[in-house]
């Protein structure tokens, strides 16, 4: 047989989780199929609170799925050991919103961190990765400044070189353009497309921003209403005719996604005469 096309680093097979609720489970992913092609940049899109951090919190087994399998490099992630989970989780790595720093700790010192932490490598072979990965994002004079001296652009940078310390083959951003300015942006966009190639890894990028989103991406997967509302190209995806796809390329308020997280109605909280969002006139 020949199997020229590698399989996939992450699978979802029929996933389901929902979050306990006061009034019963709450269903966020609903029957979920997914994959995320090795050496590939995968952009996870979709309405807010569409569950795309759920996804990233399952593949690093944070959550448990409730029904269906959630596959690492072909190993089911809620089937790990303790053991064996802390050694997939090493081969992750994530960048958070802001990617937080330590405030503490220089940019050096900050992306030694991991390197201190989790190996006994010697402080000379420390200081030779530390600064390959700042220059792999550019930030290699940086590395003597504290948190406190750099922008919030080059912070986000900094994040950047911390996670790929330990030589992850997938990386995970959870927004990371939240917050920057279109130069910075287009930066970090280009950035995230160029680790991904030179360093051969994999690249899941939950993202609001469509346009840069959509230059990097190889793949984009559009979550919406619990299910998939479409996976493939950018191109494929930007021609498709499902209606929530429609929407959310084209950034539409009102659609088959809600703009409204559910609850009580607009009567209910105001009253039967409420015109929420319409300015009263004097
Ligand atoms: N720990 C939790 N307990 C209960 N509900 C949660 C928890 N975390 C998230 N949720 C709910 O699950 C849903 C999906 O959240 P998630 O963070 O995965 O969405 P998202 O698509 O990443 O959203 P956003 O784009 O706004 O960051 C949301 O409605 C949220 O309120």
């Amino acid at each position: 047989m020949s199997d020229s096309v590698p399989s996939p680093l992450v699978e979802f097979q029929h996933v389901t989780f929902a979050y306990p609720g006061a009034t019963g489970d709450r269903v966020i992913l609903n029957d979920v199929t997914l994959s995320v092609p090795r050496g590939k940049v995968t952009a996870l899109m979709g309405a807010s609170g569409g569950g795309k951090t759920t996804v990233l919190r399952l593949i690093g087994g944070q959550q448990k799925a409730k029904s269906g399998e959630v596959l690492f490099d072909g190993r089911e992630v809620g089937r790990l050991s303790q053991t064996e989970l802390y050694a997939a989780r090493r081969r992750m790595g994530m960048l958070f919103q802001f990617g937080a720093l330590f405030t503490d700790l220089s940019v050096f010192d900050n992306v030694a961190f991991p390197l201190r932490e989790h190996t006994s490598l010697t402080e000379e072979l420390i200081r030779d990765i530390v600064l390959m990965k700042l220059n792999a994002v550019g930030l290699r004079g940086a590395r003597d400044l504290m948190p406190s001296e750099v922008s919030g652009g080059m912070a986000r940078r900094v994040a950047l070189a911390r996670a790929i310390v330990l030589d992850p083959e997938l990386i995970m951003y959870d927004e990371p353009f939240a917050g920057l300015d279109p130069i910075s942006l287009g930066t970090a966009a280009q950035l995230i497309r160029q680790l991904n190639d030179t360093l051969g890894i994999t690249s899941i990028v939950v993202s609001h921003d469509l346009e840069e989103t959509f230059r990097i991406a190889d793949k984009v997967i559009i979550l919406a209403n619990g299910g998939i509302a479409a996976q493939g190209t950018p191109e494929e995806v930007l021609h498709s005719t499902d209606p929530l796809v429609h929407q959310f390329v084209n950034a539409l308020a009102e659609g088959p996604v809600q703009f409204h997280y559910p609850g009580p109605s607009e009567a209910d909280d105001f009253g039967s005469q409420a015109s929420v969002g319409k300015e009263k006139r004097p």
